[in-house]
């Protein structure tokens, strides 16, 4: 499974303290609603250029990462149950979602979870690729109360679709709380969130208290005014506890964000 490097000694310390807790009894972040309310650790985490840009253009596959930093993404998957993505980044990317830091086996591998209000995903094929290689879990879908994934094209074989409530006001949004509530019903003790675009901006902007840990690689790169970026629609504060170090030609920084 394994298809990266290991990282060092020095990597793996830089990343500790940023690392989900052991178990939701030992929270990182002591005042932290992740942990009071017993939601599970979050850690948000993408790539982006040095104009803060995530992919080329509206559903486009981008590789950003360097092979040291995506080990560190390979490394964050190891010590995560599960991670989650919009039905965008699914479809887009068609991604593994597995973890192939070397040494991880079937057992260590993250949950994928596909944020999927309207049950798009499974319409493209794109399905063979997530569920169908065997090196990594089922994923969950996570679809709107009544909305039938997929119907009669059999396509969603080997994936569970959980069904959540959404609220119609925003076009059938989930309440993140709420996602991740039912994660945490579920087992689920902490979760990477690795986008796309329109997750990552609705959690900076709207949700930062749901989020205890970020971790940004920045590729020395820009990818230019029609690419998409990672830039909520309000301002955040600067975050707290951070520290950067490079991995390859990128830099990696790691936060908390302000309360
Ligand atoms: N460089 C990096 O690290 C990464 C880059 N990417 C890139 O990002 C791009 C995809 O971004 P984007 O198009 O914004 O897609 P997203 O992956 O953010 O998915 C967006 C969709 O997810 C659903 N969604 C998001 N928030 C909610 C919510 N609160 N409740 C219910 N549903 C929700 C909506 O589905 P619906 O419209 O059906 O309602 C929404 O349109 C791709 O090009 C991909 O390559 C992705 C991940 C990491
Ligand atoms: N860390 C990171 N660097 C990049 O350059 C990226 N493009 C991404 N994308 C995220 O990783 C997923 C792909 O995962 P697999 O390699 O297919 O398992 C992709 O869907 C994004 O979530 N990440």
């Amino acid at each position: 499974m394994s298809e990266t490097l290991a990282l060092s000694s020095e990597d793996l310390a830089f990343l500790g303290p940023y690392l989900p807790p052991s178990s939701l009894d030992s929270p990182q972040h002591p005042d932290g609603p992740g942990a009071a309310c017993k939601l599970p650790f979050t850690t948000l985490t993408y790539a982006c250029s040095l104009d803060g840009r995530i992919s080329l253009a509206p559903g486009t596959r981008t590789a950003l990462s360097g092979p040291e930093s995506k080990s560190l993404t390979h490394y964050l998957r190891l010590h995560h149950d599960a991670i989650l993505i919009g039905v965008g980044t699914a479809i887009a990317d068609n991604p593994g979602l597995n973890c192939r830091y070397p040494g991880a086996t079937l057992e260590a591998q993250p949950r994928p979870v596909i944020v999927d209000p309207k049950a798009r995903w499974g319409r493209h094929g794109e399905v063979v690729r997530l569920v169908g290689e065997g090196k990594g879990l089922e994923p969950w879908v996570l679809v709107g109360e009544g909305v039938e994934a997929v119907a009669g094209s059999g396509k969603l074989e080997g994936v569970e679709v959980l069904e959540l409530k959404t609220t119609e006001s925003q076009g059938a949004r989930f309440a993140w709380r709420e996602v991740f509530e039912m994660l945490a019903k579920r087992g689920v003790r902490n979760v990477m969130i690795e986008g796309g675009a329109s997750v990552i901006n609705d959690l900076l902007a709207n949700e930062r208290d749901i989020i205890d840990s970020v971790i940004v690689t920045v590729a020395p790169a820009w990818l230019g005014e029609g690419a998409v970026a990672a830039s909520p629609a309000k301002s955040v504060a600067a975050m707290t506890d951070v520290k950067w170090r490079q991995f390859g030609a990128d830099a990696v920084v790691c936060g908390r964000l302000p309360r």
